[in-house]
């Protein structure tokens, strides 16, 4: 069993909670509505910006070349997520403009900074466990909703969920998972692994708060179209 097979199955609830939330069951199914998607879409766009700051900070906290060389392919990853959403956000008429102006919302501000903050407090083995619900997470996502692309050929969220089921992020999740067991090869012990695993189901959480702020910003324009 990897070391992220038993994270995962010791914060069973919250990382349900993340990957089998409504915005996906939504997703897969067609029928989240636009205005949850944009409204995600603009905020994801100011995630990766802060991730790609997480990503750097790994390669700071690295003390071996090869812990290094993974973060940085991680971080080029990052960088080809940023020009998919680009032109995501453009087809969906979100002006780069747009993207720039908007502030960050609470709970992006709240999952990135919880992010660096374990790669700064802690060592490189707390931010990769912190930082694996995304990495991971957004891999078996990609793998749950890509039978859906064969159902519906005009599926609305076809060029999204075909990135996160593409070859790249499954290869990047598979290398998360790897590296992890890596690190945590030399002392895991029970009251680590216990530390480690608030830290996955804290980042869980939050990327659960982060599918529902997307439905919480699209409620609110709806009840006030101005602000
Ligand atoms: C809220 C949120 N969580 C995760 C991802 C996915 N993601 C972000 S950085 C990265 C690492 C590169 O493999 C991956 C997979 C996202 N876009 N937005």
């Amino acid at each position: 069993m990897t070391v992220f097979e038993r994270l995962k199955e010791a914060a069973r609830e919250d990382w349900t909670r993340y990957v089998d939330h409504a915005f996906i069951r939504r997703m897969e199914a067609g029928t989240l509505p636009e205005a949850v998607f944009r409204a995600y879409l603009v905020q994801d766009y100011l995630f990766l910006i802060q991730f790609a700051r997480a990503y750097a900070l790994a390669v700071y906290k690295s003390r071996s070349l090869e812990d290094m060389r993974t973060a940085q392919t991680t971080l080029n990853v990052i960088m080809d997520e940023m020009k998919l959403h680009v032109r995501l956000c453009e087809r969906w008429n979100l002006s780069p403009a747009t993207l720039e102006a908007t502030p960050e919302h609470q709970a992006t501000v709240a999952y990135t900074r919880y992010v660096l903050d374990c790669g700064l407090s802690g060592d490189l083995l707390d931010l990769h466990v912190a930082l694996a619900p995304c990495v991971i997470g957004y891999a078996e996502i990609g793998r749950r909703l890509a039978p859906a692309l064969d159902a519906a050929a005009d599926h609305p969220y076809r060029e999204w969920i075909g990135e996160y089921a593409g070859a790249c992020f499954q290869e990047a999740a598979g290398a998360a998972i790897a590296h992890i067991d890596r690190l945590a090869e030399r002392a895991l012990t029970a009251r680590r692994f216990d530390e480690l695993v608030g830290i996955f189901a804290k980042a869980s959480r939050l990327e659960a708060d982060f599918w529902q702020m997307a439905f919480d910003i699209a409620e609110e324009r709806r009840n006030d179209p101005a602000g």
